[in-house]
């Protein structure tokens, strides 16, 4: 009942926007040797925790958790698009075993995931397709959000079903850490953007271009130093990756406010890392390793990469 775990920030701006030849050299690296880790493991299973950009969850009904028993990635970015391999059976009974832990999460069986989900498989897999897997959506950019508390006891109760099952588990935390790319709200927002935020499913490829548009042009501005949006936090981000390291119950005393004061409204993807190493830390004690941190102004992210094991595995 092997387990192993990868935590990486995403970006849909890379390849659009890159950052110095020295520094995306280290990201690739980075990547690379991740993925060898991961190719070497050869997963039975992997638990995908993942954000969503509206374009699978909207308001029309937005759940804090969601597991996906079959999923499409929509190919935003340059991310690839299409069907997920998810033992939908599996994922069922993951849904199940959730619920009777007393943490309420629902399930679909036509998710959708964007470059949150699909990103992180391409880069530790290769592709979408290697391994069977099963995304679990974390709400991360539509407020209200759950607590990072019910994120790291999500993670524990999944983590205790995928114990059961016996298999060889690779789980995987996809996003953060402190960014703020330009996601709309809807408390304010015009009509037209609240239309998009509750109904704005499979956009027409002008509405998807002009959308990717306006997050390069927001890049570069950012990395000029003339945006308004929240500065990257390198200080918050380090102290939130040893706290992943040693001290995951720490997270519980994190509200959603502070971490949008600190780390900027789409850093709440750190619940993906939580839910993850919530997942890792039912299997007992851990090892975890950080792998590389670096504020990219060039990809509004606080980009992060860490990777852990049990103890006893190590
Ligand atoms: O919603 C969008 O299109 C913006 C996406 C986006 C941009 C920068 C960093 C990210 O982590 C991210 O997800
Ligand atoms: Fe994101």
């Amino acid at each position: 009942m092997p387990i192993r775990l990868e935590c990486l920030s995403h970006t849909p701006l890379q390849g659009y926007f890159d950052p110095a030849p020295d520094v995306l050299n280290e990201v690739e690296r980075v990547q690379a040797a991740a993925r060898e880790r991961v190719l070497a493991y050869d997963p039975e299973l992997v638990v995908v925790f993942a954000p969503d950009h509206y374009n699978g969850f909207f308001y029309d009904l937005m759940p804090p958790f969601c597991i996906g028993a079959a999923a499409d990635s929509i190919g935003d970015y340059k991310s690839l698009a299409g069907p997920l391999p998810v033992p939908g059976a599996l994922a069922r009974d993951m849904a199940e075993s959730v619920l009777a832990a007393d943490i309420d999460v629902a399930l679909s069986y036509r998710m959708q995931v964007d470059h949150g989900c699909a990103q992180a498989l391409e880069v530790l897999t290769g592709g979408l397709d290697r391994f069977p897997v099963i995304p679990v959506f974390i709400n991360s950019v539509a407020p209200p959000m759950a607590t990072l508390r019910r994120a790291r006891l999500l993670g524990e109760a999944i983590g205790r079903f995928l114990e059961r099952t016996g298999k060889r588990v690779l789980v995987i935390g996809s996003g953060g850490i402190s960014h703020e790319p330009p996601v709309p709200l809807l408390a304010g927002a015009s009509d037209e953007v609240a239309q998009r935020l509750i109904a704005g499913r499979n956009p027409t490829p002008e509405g998807r271009a002009a959308r990717q548009a306006r997050t390069l042009a927001a890049a570069k501005s950012f990395t000029a130093g003339d945006s308004g949006l929240h500065p990257l936090n390198p200080e918050w981000d380090l102290a939130f990756m040893d706290k992943m390291a040693s001290e995951l119950l720490a997270v519980d005393g994190m509200t959603n406010d502070a971490i949008t004061r600190d780390g900027g409204r789409s850093a709440h993807e750190i619940r993906a890392w939580v839910a993850a190493f919530g997942a890792l830390s039912a299997y007992g004690p851990y090892r975890a390793t950080n792998d590389f941190y670096r504020p990219i102004p060039e990809w509004i992210a606080g980009f992060g990469a860490m990777h852990a094991a049990p103890v006893a595995a190590a």
